[in-house]
């Protein structure tokens, strides 16, 4: 796998070094959207659908986040170090018993890399393609203050085909929710934990369509059984959107094959950065200076 790996992954080291050290939050953000205004295009990212077009307010879809080949090596990526349930406490069905849940962390992909697993370019394609995805809904959104990771999980959901006969539509892959709070059956969203109160965004980075099924949906009921909006994935497709109750939404049943994606949550406070991602930079610098 390493050597198929490196043979067949592009070179994405060939961006201009950074320029100045930045220094107030508003100079980051500055810099970052004149550089993407250049990468963005240079990528090939496009903006498909406007919140509007999805039925509710801010929300995007978007595509060119990731090429054929990036998409395969990520599905890849989360089928070889995944632990099944893993980021849902060792349940391999957390969300329905017709499907299981394979997930990666990046602190799990930085010791596959460590124990020479994987190669540490695939770490290295999972920071770039997903620091890519905040850059964009940063800019998209035109954000005053910038976004943290605070959240990154490579996931794929596969139908269990002896238990997808006779299954129900309302048995969705991922029950209608909220990001950032508990949706009630009143339609209220309660803002305190166990509910993840600090997301401000929310992006899903798909990165394939060879399933049925699996859509995502933005509802305006918890049943998921009317919805505003449907995405259909494919690799390097992105939907983003605020993390509070103007958007509900879910993931209708996968009826056959696996749905890999990479889910990506964000915030404004940098108290609840994502430590695993600064450890895999971290570890990748360290590899680089051939200090591991
Ligand atoms: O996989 C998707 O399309 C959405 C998943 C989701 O909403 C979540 O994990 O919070
Ligand atoms: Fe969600």
């Amino acid at each position: 796998f390493d050597n198929w790996l490196t043979a067949c992954y592009p070179d994405r080291n060939k961006k201009p070094q950074s320029v100045e050290p930045v220094k107030t939050k508003e100079e980051q953000l500055r810099w970052r959207a004149v550089n993407q205004l250049k990468s963005l295009a240079e990528m090939g990212v496009r903006v498909i659908q406007t919140t509007q077009q999805l039925g509710g307010k801010k929300r995007v879809l978007a595509e060119g986040f990731a090429s054929p080949m990036e998409c395969l090596v990520l599905s890849e990526i989360t089928k070889l170090a995944a632990v099944e349930g893993d980021g849902y406490k060792h349940n391999t069905s957390p969300h329905t018993p017709a499907e299981n849940f394979q997930g990666v962390t990046l602190g799990r992909a930085g010791l596959m890399v460590h124990a020479h697993l994987i190669d540490d370019a695939a770490l290295e394609l999972i920071l770039e393609v997903t620091d890519l995805c905040r850059d964009f809904v940063e800019r998209h959104f035109n954000l005053q203050e910038p976004l943290y990771f605070t959240f990154t999980h490579l996931v794929c959901r596969t139908a269990r085909p002896e238990m997808s006969f006779n299954r129900s539509m309302s048995d969705l892959s991922h029950a209608v929710h909220v990001d950032n709070c508990l949706l009630q059956d009143s339609g209220d969203c309660l803002r305190h934990p166990p509910a993840y109160t600090f997301r401000d965004y929310s992006a899903i980075l798909y990165l394939n369509s060879e399933f049925k099924g699996g859509e995502f949906i933005f509802t305006h009921d918890q049943s998921g059984m009317s919805y505003e909006s449907a995405v259909n994935p494919e690799c390097g497709r992105l939907v983003g959107f605020s993390s509070g109750p103007d958007n509900p939404h879910g993931v209708l049943p996968v009826l056959e094959g696996s749905r890999c994606a990479i889910g990506m949550w964000f915030t404004h406070d940098r108290r609840h950065k994502e430590v695993e991602r600064t450890l895999a930079e971290l570890l990748l610098k360290k590899i680089e200076a051939g200090q591991i």
